[in-house]
């Protein structure tokens, strides 16, 4: 709703939607009430327009787009259309966040001012949609047509010190912004509102070659994604069109986007962010009732490709951080690549130099482990070795505070075997991230049987704090991110074998959408760690593992990408692996017929036959293969809930957003199809153990429960 109250002759119209005063039906009738009222009252000579608590507005109530239906009236532009035939000079006064709907209010209004902390921005493009209520007609008129490409079809959020230059801010304020804006209306009564009023204002004109450009610009920097294609559109309108046929177009463009598939998977992406950080332990205990313990100060064990990343990411979110390296030669080199890194976001403008000098200023580089005596938390990233993890956090648990969390950076090892070289295992968690650290976003939290809901409420505000997602996950082989993603590679492998070349697989995952084609990752990240990781695993299990294996324990196994390593193809870095890179580092992947011949060369050894395979069993296989996984952690309880999942594959592995997440992704499918479809892959491929459906995919398959209730199913029925 909106509340109403006058301070003398000044009309305060209040959002009043907790948390976030999103613009639902009955905030937009509230507003068109107390616009009229304002509008009528003789006594009111200026109009004032805030939200209640923190944040102004964060646009239109996404739950209310649901099933795509057409909005219920009034809707914004309905309710904001009074302002715009107002004598009475309207102001926006924001504070905290102006987004999507909450801007266009604003700019329906004749002025605006914000705080020095204020957002603005219209995100819809990231959650399917376009800003639907005038924002792409209005926009322009304000501040030029490049800049508002540039906003709406990013979605980012602009700071009040750009909205001041932008033209979007009038003002910025720093006392009580109701009072700022209550000053800043009696100040402008009378004057002239004409050219205040956006919808008069007459828009720059601009070639057409402007949008040719942008489309090319926007179908490869956002592939696949169709939001940002209808928002250029929407704009080009606001160019080509008087103003009342262009809003009529851009409804229309809304429309047809909020009915869309894509819509509806990036909605249930934004919301499953959201449910994903409200963690809960299989003891009871949850995001709401522990509490996190303060990290004023940080550390972080070995300055390798992770260790350096993480290191960058608490410096750059303000924590006083000390890196500790064993060799000084090694600690120089991280050291390098931070600033290099640190460059780059400069390069980027994701920050100025300022705060990238500002950044290295608390960093302390250290070969010595007694520096780490009063961090509040430590992460250690060394290479893969158990012994080498245990002897460490054995010397943390001397060294730092007995309050100090001790975080292991593994991707595989037992977070438990790990605590138990400590004293304090309630305060050992695996805080697992993902290369790049300093980019990737997903951060995958793992709680071991010791680990207490404080250490684990920590771990997750420090994810959130350092701009990463945190996911918390339960201890099993490789966690949730990597053993759904085993499946994934084993099935392409098995596919490389059977006939299809790695080129095509990559080809159909990057069709779908996926970033990069499972090979190429693969050389991304050096196939020699893979090959590594295999070995220790095998000789920890007692397993013989060579060139020769075909089948351990009965299940087959494909060890072609250990074949290439002992070619001394190791992938990007030594600039050939399941692609050749002409020189070591270089990017650009260029398929290569020796890898070609040395598949053959391995089938032929194997007497494996090769066939020809369509894009869509190749999607198939390797899609149904992960989902498969990702119902058994979910059986498990690894993870608590679907979203989980998803979240881990959108910020992880880079699910497009658009397709929601593999759970979701499966949900669209119909889980009583995927069910079939994974048995009769079952059936095809016997030694393949990933095949083995989950139990609790074929409860589900018999019932249409939506994904958010999909855990009932394991709450009520321990047999599974
Ligand atoms: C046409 C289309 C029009 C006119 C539109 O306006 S579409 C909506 C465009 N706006 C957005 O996309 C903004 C979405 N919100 C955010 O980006 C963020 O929530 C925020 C930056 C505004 C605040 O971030 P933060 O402080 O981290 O808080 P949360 O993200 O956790 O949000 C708090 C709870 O509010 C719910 N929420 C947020 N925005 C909306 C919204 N627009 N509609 C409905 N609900 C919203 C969010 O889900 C959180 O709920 P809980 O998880 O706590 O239940």
């Amino acid at each position: 709703m909106a509340n109403y109250t006058k301070r003398d002759e000044v009309a305060v119209i209040e959002l009043n939607n907790p948390p976030v005063n999103a613009l639902s039906f009955e905030v937009r009738s509230g507003l068109q009430n107390a616009l009229k009222s304002a509008i009528d009252d003789q006594d009111v000579k200026c109009i004032v327009i805030h939200g209640k608590g923190k944040n102004f507005s964060a646009g239109a109530d996404i739950k209310e787009f649901g099933a795509g239906t057409k909005q219920q009236k009034p809707w914004i532009t309905d309710a904001c259309r009074l302002a715009d035939e107002s004598s009475k000079p309207v102001v926006a006064a924001i504070a905290g966040t102006a987004l999507g709907g909450g801007l266009e209010v604003a700019l329906f209004c004749h002025y605006r001012i914000g705080t020095p902390s204020c957002r603005v921005g219209f995100p819809e493009v990231q959650i399917g949609i376009l800003p639907g209520a005038g924002g792409t007609q209005r926009l322009p008129r304000l501040i030029g047509v490049n800049s508002s490409i540039d906003m709406i079809t990013s979605g980012r959020h602009v700071m009040a010190e750009e909205a001041m230059k932008l033209g979007i801010l009038d003002k910025i304020v720093t006392e009580d912004i109701i009072e700022e804006g209550v000053k800043f209306a009696k100040s402008v009564v009378g004057l002239d509102l004409a050219h205040r009023i956006l919808k008069n204002r007459k828009i720059e004109a601009v070639s057409p070659k402007v949008f040719d450009d942008e489309i090319s610009r926007v179908k490869k920097k956002y592939k696949g994604y169709i939001a940002p294609l209808f928002c250029l559109k929407a704009i080009q309108a606001s160019v080509q069109l008087p103003y009342d046929a262009s809003m009529e177009q851009e409804l229309q463009l809304f429309q047809h986007l909020v009915g869309s598939n894509q819509a509806k998977a990036q909605q249930y992406a934004f919301f499953a962010e959201r449910t994903s950080a409200r963690w809960q332990l299989p003891t009871g205990a949850n995001s709401q009732n522990a509490s996190p313990l303060p990290v004023k100060t940080a550390g972080v064990i070995g300055a390798g490709t992770m260790g350096a990343g993480i290191a960058l990411c608490l410096i750059t979110s303000g924590i006083p951080t000390v890196l500790v390296e064993q060799d000084q030669k090694f600690l120089e080199k991280g050291i390098k690549t931070m600033e290099g890194d640190l460059r780059g976001s400069v390069a980027l403008k994701k920050m100025t130099a300022e705060q990238a000098k500002k950044a290295m200023l608390i960093l302390k580089p250290s070969v010595n482990f007694e520096d780490l005596h009063d961090v509040d938390l430590v992460i250690e990233a060394v290479y893969e070795n158990l012994a080498l993890k245990k002897e460490i956090f054995a010397k943390l648990d001397k060294i730092c505070q007995p309050q100090t969390i001790l975080c292991t950076n593994t991707s595989s090892l037992d977070i438990d075997m790990i605590a138990e070289a400590t004293k304090r295992m309630d305060k050992v968690v695996g805080t697992h991230f993902f290369a790049p650290a300093y980019i990737m976003k997903l951060q995958e939290n793992v709680y071991g049987k010791n680990t207490s809901a404080e250490t684990v409420a920590t771990v997750m505000a420090l994810g959130r704090r350092i701009r990463k997602v945190p996911v918390l996950v339960g201890t099993c082989e490789s966690f949730a991110a990597n053993r759904m993603l085993h499946p994934y590679v084993t099935e392409a492998l098995y596919l490389v074998e059977e006939g299809a070349s790695p080129y095509e697989v990559d080809q159909v995952l990057e069709d779908f959408g996926m970033p990069m084609g499972m090979f190429r990752v693969s050389d991304l990240s050096g196939l020699d760690i893979g090959y590594k990781v295999r070995r220790e695993a095998a000789k920890r299990q007692g397993i013989d593992l060579t060139l020769g294996t075909r089948f351990v324990n009965g299940e087959r196994v494909c060890l072609l990408a250990d074949v290439l390593v002992e070619k001394g193809r190791l992938g990007i870095k030594s600039g050939k692996g399941w692609y050749n890179y002409g020189s070591p580092g270089k990017k650009e992947a260029i398929p290569d017929p020796e890898v070609l011949d040395i598949i053959e060369e391995h089938c032929r050894k194997f007497g494996i036959k090769k066939q020809k395979i369509s894009s869509q069993e190749i999607l198939e296989r390797m899609q149904l293969a992960l989902i498969n996984e990702g119902f058994r952690i979910l059986e498990e309880g690894i993870v608590s809930k679907p979203e989980d999942i998803d979240v881990i594959w959108i910020y992880g592995f880079g699910w497009p957003k658009y397709m929601g997440g593999p759970m979701f992704y499966a949900n669209e499918m119909k889980l009583k199809n995927v069910y079939r479809k994974i048995c009769d892959f079952h059936q095809k491929y016997p030694f393949s153990i990933h095949w083995t459906p989950s139990k609790l995919l074929a409860r589900l398959s018999e019932t249409d429960l939506p994904i958010s209730n999909w855990t009932s199913l394991i709450n009520s029925n321990s047999k599974l």
